[in-house]
């Protein structure tokens, strides 16, 4: 087992916190947690140790920190390097911690995620006494994106439940640790495709696949009609399906809007999730070109979901 390298981030500015999020998770950091901070400056000086132009002497409110683990195999100085760039105002610090430290910790943050009224998503080592109608996935979120604590996954599950009907075939891209698949099969779909581009978290889909079904959680959730593989987008894929769902940065999204638009019939679903407010037009605009119609926007805190509605050419 490796030791990790714990990196914190600290900041003033909240509204970036979830950028950052991001990310991290797309430089392959094993957890991220956050804290609030409380910042009691009794001197002149601002967070990042300089002079404040109004001087302070109470204690200043609380400051977001976030905290993110990696292997200490990762190129350290070439991620902070790419934070820095798009995010100077983060005061970064490291260190590395045993490995023991960190799955401590790490079991202490992550807790049962309420996706919805009817979804959980449940960490493996967690007990959770589920009422008879919620559906329970229970996942090891330290193998990929996705443990059900972000937003735009959120969104993506909140989408999937208003329009998922049951014997739906489901394209999941992006699957990361498979959450998606995993809710769309407890849903009813009868086919789901996982894709992802990182052989890593189609790894982690599988083995999270094997968690399901050992722990016989779901009836629904089964080899035969879950599918995880390395692809990039949906390239090669030829099936029509009812429902494509797919949590990624916009500008990956925009090159897979010809495909979905061949792969959807009419009145079938496109899901588009993983898009900051301020890069929703750039979406909407790019599916002007396309045969869909905007049935639901949702937004919360910093991101946006969308779904749209195949129609006719
Ligand atoms: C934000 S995570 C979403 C994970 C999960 N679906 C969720 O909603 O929590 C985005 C995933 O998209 C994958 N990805 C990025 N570019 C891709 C591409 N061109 N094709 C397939 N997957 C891609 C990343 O590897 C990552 O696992």
């Amino acid at each position: 087992m490796w030791n990790k390298i714990e990196v914190s981030l600290l900041t003033e500015d909240p509204l970036v916190i979830e950028n950052v999020t991001y990310l991290l998770t797309e430089y392959q950091a094993l957890g991220i947690e956050y804290e609030e901070i409380d910042q009691y400056l009794d001197n002149d000086l601002n967070l990042f140790g300089e002079i404040r132009e109004e001087p302070v002497s109470k204690p200043i409110s609380q400051s977001p920190m976030i905290r993110a683990y990696f292997d200490d195999q990762v190129d350290l100085n070439q991620i902070i390097e790419q934070i820095h760039s798009s995010y100077p105002q983060f005061k970064v610090e490291y260190q590395t911690v045993q490995e023991e430290d960190w799955q401590r910790n790490w079991m202490k943050y992550y807790q049962v995620e309420h996706l919805s009224r009817f979804i959980k998503i449940v960490p493996l080592w967690k007990d959770y006494a589920a009422s008879p109608e919620e559906i329970v996935i229970k996942l090891d979120p330290g193998l990929a994106f996705g443990t059900g604590n972000h937003q735009t996954t959120r969104l993506s599950a909140l989408a999937l439940e208003l329009v998922l009907r049951k014997g739906d075939r489901v394209l999941d891209l992006g699957t990361g640790s498979g959450i998606l698949s995993f809710i769309a099969g407890a849903l009813g779909a009868s086919q789901v495709w996982g894709f992802d581009l990182d052989p890593q978290a189609v790894h982690a889909a599988q083995e999270n696949l094997k968690i399901q079904e050992n722990q016989a959680l779901n009836r629904l959730i089964h080899e035969n009609k879950l599918d995880f593989k390395v692809n990039d987008l949906m390239h090669g894929f030829e099936d029509q399906v009812d429902i494509i769902v797919a949590n990624i940065l916009p500008h990956i999204l925009v090159n897979m809007l010809a495909d979905a638009e061949k792969r959807l019939a009419i009145g079938k679903y496109l899901i588009l999730s993983g898009i900051l407010v301020d890069k929703g037009q750039e979406i909407e605009e790019a599916m002007e070109a396309y045969a869909f119609s905007l049935s639901h926007r949702f937004v919360t805190g910093q991101w946006l979901c969308y779904i749209y509605q195949r129609i006719e050419d």
